[in-house]
């Protein structure tokens, strides 16, 4: 049996709807996580049996224990507040500890419609499905905080998209789907009781060691979550991760990368990248993303006036400190990264420089940001991989360089990333031969994404127009 807790089920029904899946036709185990399913202490119960497993995370057999529903929550889209939005295409069966005590959500996405679904089918398509499988995945082994996926299953069923498509069922982990955009459900609403109620909740979830009694527990939550998002945007620009829809809804207060619908890999070096095909003006481009997240984290702020203070101009003068702080923090955060990334374990005001250098010529020689960090990484002692203008960088870099200089670069440096030709040539193959192995081919390499394998070097090459016709979408 399946060791269901719901926990956020005793917060009340104002902040969900019971809702079941919907049946699908003909589920079929497309791909299954092992590891996790290990962590989650899920083996035994499952058996290992597949049609068990595709009953279950297809949604067509609810397990034992399961308490199913969708989620309540707002958000702010592209800048613009959408009130009424929630799981339009998603099932919460339940929460599970792991080996080590942590809670865990356990979703299906694609799962059916629900109260929240508005003009959508409450399906998805097998290509994003998964798409989200290999890129969460991948986040996750280049060690960037991010949720994750047990299983993909095929539903038998049609999806009507663009053009008619296989549809599929992802089971979604993560250490809870609490987005900035369920405050915002409540705030707006002027619901404080449960605003109140939540907060409390997200505390003792993620944030165990702030005091739940403390007066300014809502200041020190805002401060928590604002240092999870510096360490989620520096885990992104560390990797070259472009997440493409950086909602409110799609900001986790746990810090952790979820919805895959649109990202993508930045190729060549230059922060304005963007290849959401819907992101016209570049809110969401490469460089763009700490910015958002403080957008983000002020419409948090926002949502927390009530619970600091009665007096909304104190409320607000003791949030403000916070949300200018970040600032700072990231900068901090950002330069010591990028720092790692050269080898350089403290970092001084000259590496700064060093650092920007670098960045200006990557940039105005269009070179791809991971080759290029790898290159650097196995030139310690060699020749330079950049161009001849960049000699004389390469000189002082060199010359700068420790001891512990190459285990930092190697540690900090991927030699592989999910790359978005290569992801979508997988995705086709996939969808076309009705097999899942050009996908298991690929994880393989991107579990091990900071060592070399056998197959790695299929999956290191840039695309060949460096991406420049790359458009990814949303809502697939
Ligand atoms: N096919 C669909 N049917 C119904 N609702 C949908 C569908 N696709 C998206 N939605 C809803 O539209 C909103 C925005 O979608 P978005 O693409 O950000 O999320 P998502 O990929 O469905 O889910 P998540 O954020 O949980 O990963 C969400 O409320 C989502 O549930
Ligand atoms: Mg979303």
């Amino acid at each position: 049996m399946i060791k269901f807790t719901n926990s956020y089920a005793q917060l009340g029904e104002s902040f969900f709807e019971r809702i079941l899946p919907t049946p699908v036709t003909a589920p079929s185990l497309l791909l299954w996580n092992d590891t996790l399913a290990e962590q989650l202490e899920l083996s035994n119960s499952l058996r290992g049996d597949q049609q068990l497993q595709a009953a279950i995370f297809s949604g067509n057999q609810l397990p034992e224990g399961s308490d199913s529903m969708a989620l309540a929550y707002s958000g702010h889209q592209f800048g613009q507040l959408n009130p009424q939005l929630g799981d339009g295409r998603a099932h919460l069966l339940g929460e599970l500890l792991d080996k080590q005590g942590r809670r865990f959500d356990i979703q299906l996405k694609g799962s059916g419609r629900t109260p929240y679904s508005r003009q959508g089918d409450g399906r998805c398509a097998l290509g994003p499905a998964l798409r989200e499988y290999i890129m969460s995945e991948a986040m996750y082994f280049l060690g960037v905080p991010t949720s994750r996926c047990l299983a993909v299953v095929a539903t038998g069923d049609p999806v009507y998209r663009e053009s008619v498509k296989p549809g599929a069922v992802v089971t979604r982990i993560a250490a809870s789907h609490i987005r900035i955009g369920t405050f915002t459900w409540f705030a707006i609403r002027k619901d404080l009781e449960s605003l109140s109620a939540l907060l409390d909740y997200a505390i003792v979830r993620h944030f165990p060691e702030l005091d739940n009694n403390a007066e300014n527990k809502a200041i020190a939550f805002l401060d928590a979550v604002l240092e999870r998002q510096i360490t989620l945007m520096v885990a992104w620009l560390r990797v070259g991760f472009i997440h493409g829809v950086m909602n409110t809804d799609n900001t986790a207060i746990s810090g952790e990368t979820i919805d895959f619908g649109p990202c993508a890999m930045m190729g060549s070096y230059h922060p304005a990248t963007v290849y959401s095909s819907i992101d016209t003006q570049g809110r969401y481009a490469f460089g763009n993303q700490p910015n958002i997240a403080v957008w983000n984290l002020t419409r948090l702020a926002e949502c927390l006036i009530p619970l600091v203070n009665t007096e909304e101009k104190q409320a607000i003068a003791s949030l403000e400190p916070v949300l200018l702080s970040f600032s700072e923090r990231f900068d901090q955060a950002y330069f010591s990264m990028m720092g790692a990334k050269l080898g350089i374990a403290e970092i001084t005001e000259q590496d700064r420089v060093l650092i920007e250098t670098l960045l200006e010529s990557m940039q105005s020689h269009e070179l791809d940001y991971t080759q290029t960090f790898h290159q650097l990484t196995h030139s310690i002692k060699g020749n330079s991989p950049l161009p001849d203008s960049c000699n004389e960088w390469f000189a002082q870099w060199q010359a700068r360089l420790e001891p512990g200089s190459q285990a930092l670069m190697q540690a900090n440096n991927p030699v592989v990333i999910p790359r978005n030709h290569h992801i979508e040539s997988v995705l086709k193959a996939c969808e076309e031969s009705g097999s899942t192995a050009p996908a298991e081919n690929i994880l393989e390499v991107l579990r091990s994404p900071y060592s070399e394998i056998a197959a790695t070097k299929d999956y290191q090459g840039a695309a060949e127009d460096k991406d420049a016709s790359y458009q990814t979408f949303c809502g697939t």
